[in-house]
């Protein structure tokens, strides 16, 4: 059984950790066995309190996951999956990460294929955003991108805002994501029935794949080869993709190598490492309103059947 992943994702403060103490209370109420991941820019914890005993906790501390942890990030995911028993991960990062690079760094080829990737769930501090004048621009256009890549955002503390602000926030939340559904929250209080209800959209492709759901913005396709993949008709396929697909990374079987070829891909640029190590084959695509049977359809006929 794959693992639903959920990110929670805003800017410091925001209310992220309130948020997380609820989500956990409700997937207990399901009879879900939760296990969290928390990553914090210093190098204590401050916020691991809001887990219970006995919640499987794992924290990486002192680092962003999106900029200097993304390889203690996957150990330990690798080690969640080998000694804890959960089946649903709920990851909450640093207010300074880019939920896209978050989403990158879970999606490991080497075991995306063991996780179901949720969705994004950004709050959005009400007091802050009235004031974001006071942010640098490097502050605002992180807290627009995680307010453009969430699926869910939680425009929280209103009780902070007159009826008016309240108005004219939610109108340019959904401005900044039409995608999304936007709550207007006192300490991140939502229902949590909606964000729970993703999981009715299981899709049923017979590939393994991660989805974020068929009307969000940002997708992910996890594609496993099964034969030998020819290198030009590889790299030819990678030129023929969309500019809306941001990053692809996975091992690759071609032709010729006795062992998967590590291959990464972002922001147009492709890049080959050669493996000394038996990986598995997965393949991980990442962007904005992907063709999904289209992907796997064309790699396949580059998938060529031992
Ligand atoms: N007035 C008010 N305060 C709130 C609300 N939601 C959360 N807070 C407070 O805001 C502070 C920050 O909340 P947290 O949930 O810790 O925020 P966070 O996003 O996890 O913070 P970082 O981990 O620093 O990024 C806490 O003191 C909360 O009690 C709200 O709706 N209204």
């Amino acid at each position: 059984m794959k693992k639903d992943v959920y990110i929670l994702s805003g800017f410091l403060g925001s209310g992220k950790t309130t948020l997380l103490k609820q989500l956990l209370k409700s997937l207990k109420d399901h009879d879900k066995k939760p296990a969290v991941l928390m990553n914090e820019l210093g190098s204590v914890s401050i916020d691991s309190d809001a887990v219970d005993d006995d919640t499987a906790l794992r924290e990486l501390l002192d680092g962003c996951i999106c900029c200097t942890i993304s390889e203690k990030l996957e150990s330990q995911l690798q080690e969640l999956l080998l000694n804890e028993d959960f089946d649903v991960l709920v990851i909450e990062t640093t207010g300074a990460a880019h939920p896209v690079e978050v989403v990158d760094s879970i999606l490991s080829p080497l075991f995306a294929d063991q996780f179901e990737f949720r969705g994004i769930l950004t709050v959005v501090d009400g007091l802050q955003w009235r004031n974001r004048g006071d942010f640098s621009p490097a502050v605002l256009h992180l807290m627009r991108e995680q307010i453009r890549h969430a699926q869910f955002i939680i425009a929280n503390k209103m009780d902070l805002l007159t009826e008016m602000e309240q108005g004219t926030f939610s109108y340019e939340l959904q401005q900044m994501n039409q995608n999304a559904k936007v709550y207007l929250t006192n300490y991140s209080q939502v229902s949590m029935k909606d964000i729970l209800s993703l999981k009715a959209q299981q899709e049923t492709l017979t590939h393994d794949r991660a989805s974020i759901g068929e009307h969000l913005t940002l997708q992910a396709v996890v594609y496993t080869f099964s034969g030998k993949v020819n290198g030009e008709a590889f790299e030819e396929w990678v030129k023929s993709q969309p500019g809306s697909i941001y990053r692809m990374k996975g091992y690759v079987p071609l032709q010729g190598r006795n062992y998967p070829t590590l291959f990464q891909y972002s922001y147009g640029m492709p890049l080959f490492m050669p493996g000394d190590m038996k990986y598995p084959t997965n393949f991980v695509i990442i962007g904005e309103n992907l063709h999904k049977e289209e992907i796997v359809h064309s790699l396949q006929k580059i998938d060529l059947t031992d």
